[in-house]
């Protein structure tokens, strides 16, 4: 099939460009004279896709998942396949934005339970057909990408209809929900016992509970709420070799927690179909509010204070100079010239933003932090800005295509490390990102923080380099992640997927790599889960 028009295509956060934001016009000047030329002539979208392959599926495995699903079920037409064929990653969504080819799933398979996943499993085992779970599909290091390995032919185990609240043990404030069931949802069905998982990553809207789990996702509001592992109290995960489910109290020392095997296992060692999660009563206040911090040095220290004085709120964010300048620009709403002033006047220098949200205990809590950032010579800015992220905190991704649209290359990465190495990381990533990309905003924020350590999360924003605009990134990519090894984590919470298998032995060793391989030949002997993930 070639020249296909497909609209399911997903060349963007928003899919057909509804709800998408748009940049004001002195936003994109003010980007053009940093990064270079950018403009709405730059960031075409292609209405087509060259080179679909046909389904590749057996007709005798279309037959049999057909007879155990309803043929319903089972879809091979183009549209649901290209609608699975791969993350939302930036080089994804610039594959698919440029017309390139894709590599789509041969079919697309719609299971509606933990037994139907099982017997799907089984099945694809008889005819050795690769299987790539699929939850919300917003993987952005490969980790839905349609790869066959050795396989003839790969489906994507689509979990939405698994959308269920299976129980919920008020006593114990520990709810079980099957694994498609997206953010939003899953906090209006916790809500109406009363509960919430406060589990808030920018993917919140489309991401699922089982992908959450499958990649040790964390939250904007880890620092108060835990990383979603922290969440979890027990799985449930069909795997080639039958069920296995895990977790009968809240702590055990019943040998190596085996719940951790399935948590991070990106769907290479099973299929998570039911998550039983720790949830906390819903908050009847919040309060957030932005502080200022003069520079990245005395914010980082800043940080430091909050979590080893067990000060931080249940949001502590910092951004650096690059971040808090590009909010600034960026956000049309903010009055920044009259901070910009405030802030001056106070003699601060290079504006870092501080964003802190309590959503317990506000009061006590908030006299505490407010406590060690004043200590840290922070200033309190007021509500208004932490409001104002707030509010805001989902835009990301569709401010993202608007930049996609005005041919701007804008990609992140993300890392960790203790306190100890945290300056050295921040160098060494910044260093490498500018030196591949020339003329670049490289940004970086903390949004995750622990008593030993932090999280960074670089944005990077650059004009598309149109003669290799695949080329550009990966090499800019592979640069930081050099840059990483030795000093911090591959990743913090974005998996590892298909970009970060290279850099998977360097952090966990050669024997640690054939641990995890010999539970997947325990658990997946002829490797049907997930090709090329997280063990490639
Ligand atoms: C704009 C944007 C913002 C993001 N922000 C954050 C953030 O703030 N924090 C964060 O942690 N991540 C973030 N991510 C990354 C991504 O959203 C997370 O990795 C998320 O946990 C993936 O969930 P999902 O349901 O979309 O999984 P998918 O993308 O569908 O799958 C991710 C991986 O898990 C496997 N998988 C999915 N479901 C299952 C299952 N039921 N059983 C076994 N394996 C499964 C897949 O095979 C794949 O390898 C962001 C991504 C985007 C695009």
């Amino acid at each position: 099939m070639s020249d296909l028009i497909n609209h399911r295509i997903r060349q963007s956060w928003t899919g057909d460009g509804a709800g998408a934001a748009s940049l004001p016009d002195r936003a994109v000047r003010w980007l053009g004279q940093r990064i270079g030329p950018v403009g709405a002539d730059r960031g075409r979208r292609a209405d087509s896709v060259s080179n679909l392959a046909d389904s590749a599926l057996p007709a005798a495995a279309h037959e049999d998942l057909s007879a155990l699903l309803g043929a319903e079920n089972v879809l091979v037409d183009a549209d649901e396949r290209l609608a699975r064929a791969g993350g939302l990653s930036y080089l994804d969504l610039l594959h698919r934005r440029l017309g390139d080819a894709v590599v789509a799933p041969d079919a697309v398979v719609l299971p509606a339970s933990p037994e139907q996943v099982q017997a799907v499993l089984d099945l694809c085992v008889r005819h050795d057909v690769g299987v790539v779970p699929f939850g919300g599909g917003t993987s952005v290091v490969g980790g839905v990408a349609a790869l066959r390995g050795d396989k003839p032919a790969v489906i994507a185990l689509d979990l939405v209809r698994l959308d269920a609240l299976v129980s919920v043990d008020e006593q114990s404030h520990v709810a079980v929900l099957q694994a498609g069931v997206r953010g939003p949802e899953a906090e209006r069905l916790l809500g109406e016992h009363g509960f919430t998982l406060g589990h808030v990553p920018q993917s919140f809207e489309r991401a699922t509970i089982g992908g959450f789990a499958a990649t040790r996702s964390a939250g904007q509001a880890s620092a108060g709420y835990g990383r979603f592992e922290d969440m979890v109290a027990g799985v449930r995960v069909a795997t080639p070799k039958g069920e296995w489910r895990l977790g009968v109290a809240p702590a055990s020392a019943a040998g190596p927690d085996l719940r951790q095997l399935a948590v991070g296992s990106e769907g290479a060692l099973g299929v998570i179909t039911e998550v039983a999660l720790r949830v906390r009563p819903v908050p009847t206040e919040r309060r957030y509010e932005g502080w200022v911090v003069d520079g990245w040095a005395a914010g980082a220290e800043a940080m430091r204070a909050l979590a080893q004085n067990h000060a931080t709120a249940d949001v502590t964010r910092l951004s650096d100079v690059d971040e808090t300048a590009v909010s600034f620009a960026l956000n049309a709403g903010l009055k920044t010239s009259a901070l910009r002033a405030y802030l001056g006047a106070r003699g601060v220098k290079h504006p870092c933003l501080l964003i802190v949200g309590w959503e317990r205990d506000v009061r006590a809590r908030q006299r505490v932090t407010a406590g060690v950032l004043r200590r840290s010579g922070a200033l309190r800015i007021g509500t208004a800005l932490g409001e104002s992220w707030r509010h805001g905190r989902f835009s990301g991704p569709r401010q993202r295509d608007a930049l996609l649209d005005l041919g701007v290359c804008v990609e992140t990465l993300e890392t960790a490390a203790y306190w100890s190495r945290l300056d050295d990381l921040y160098d060494a990533v910044r260093a490498a990102l500018v030196a591949s990309l020339g003329r670049a905003i490289v940004m970086c924020h903390v949004s995750h923080v622990y008593e030993t350590g932090a999280s960074l999360y670089f944005t990077v924003l650059t004009s598309r380099d149109d003669a290799d605009p695949v080329g550009q990134w990966q090499r800019a990519k592979h640069a930081a992640s050099e840059a990483i090894v030795g000093l911090g984590t591959i990743t913090h919470h974005h998996a590892v997927g298909v970009d970060h298998a290279p850099y998977l032995e360097p952090e966990i060793g050669a024997l640690g790599l054939s641990v995890l391989r010999a539970v997947k030949s325990a658990v997946d002997p002829t490797g049907i889960l997930n090709p090329g993930k997280l063990l490639a």
